[in-house]
């Protein structure tokens, strides 16, 4: 069946959760009754307070959390374990230390077949894509932190997943690189689009990467609010100065106060 079947009925849509709930052993309610639906090019980030359940919403989808109620689709397959198809990059990029960063890219291959010579010139490819030409060879260790998560979106985009799962991917770099990372994520969302979500504290970030921002309550997290951003692509840093991206900026931060001034 192809990557976009309609076995569950969901054609035109890349991952849909409908009523997901997920209790923890132990009692804490991470996740209640959230229904959402992604399209398969769509760019969708995820807002709310600390601890509304954000990481484990991207990891039931991912297939690493199990959850009892309600159902995870992905490209019409209920999520039952992690899948090819679905790829996921953390806040630490995660790499091997002990693998340089052209052998980090071609991990996702190498865990599934035998690597060609086309794979390596594709992970070249990438990493010179993220700026990292004269680095293929190096250790982790030997990289800022800027790096190693270009190493990890360069990887990220190697498994060739039709679903990208990023959970607050440059939540622990400068502010600076931060920029020239988003930068780097439009330029490869707007090369090979996919069903993207997107996890992160930033307002701003959320609206220059994003088609649809949804912010979510306090734990047991929901969605409370799904603001779209139609601001035209390619987008640049300068749209931040436009009316339209602080518009819908306050509509996200909107958004966000009244969760937060319902849950405290
Ligand atoms: N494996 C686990 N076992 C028990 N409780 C967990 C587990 N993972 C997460 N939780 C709890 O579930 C709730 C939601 O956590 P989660 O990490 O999904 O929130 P988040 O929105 O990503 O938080 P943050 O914005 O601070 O990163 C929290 O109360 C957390 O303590």
């Amino acid at each position: 069946m192809g990557a976009r079947s309609s076995r569950n009925g969901s054609a035109g849509i890349a991952v849909r959760l409908r009523g997901v709930g997920k209790r923890f052993d132990g009692g804490v309610e991470a996740i209640r009754n959230l229904d959402l639906s992604v399209g398969p090019e769509e760019f969708v980030s995820i807002v709310g307070p600390s601890g509304c359940g954000k990481s484990t919403l991207l990891r039931v989808i991912a297939g690493l959390t199990p959850c009892a109620d309600g159902s995870v689709d992905v490209h019409g397959e209920a999520v039952t374990a992690p899948r090819a198809d679905v790829g996921m990059m953390f806040q630490r990029p995660a790499l091997l230390a002990w693998k340089t960063s052209l052998e980090n890219v071609l991990l996702p291959v190498r865990m599934r077949r035998r690597v060609k010579d086309d794979d390596v010139r594709e992970a070249m490819r990438l990493l010179a894509l993220f700026n990292l030409e004269g680095f293929e060879h190096h250790f982790p260790e030997q990289l800022s932190g800027g790096m190693r998560q270009r190493v990890a979106l360069a990887r990220l985009m190697m498994t060739g997943a039709g679903v990208r799962l990023l959970d607050e991917p440059f939540g622990a770099v400068d502010e600076l690189t931060r920029e020239l990372l988003n930068l780097e994520l439009l330029k490869i969302h707007e090369r090979t689009a996919s069903a993207t979500l997107f996890v992160t504290h930033s307002i701003s970030e959320a609206v220059l990467l994003s088609d649809r921002v949804v912010v979510m309550t306090p734990r047991p997290g929901t969605v409370a609010a799904d603001v779209t951003i139609s601001l035209p692509r390619p987008r640049s840093l300068d749209m931040a100065y436009s009316p339209e991206f602080q518009e819908s900026a306050l509509r996200v931060r909107d958004g966000l106060q009244l969760v937060q001034a319902e849950g405290g």
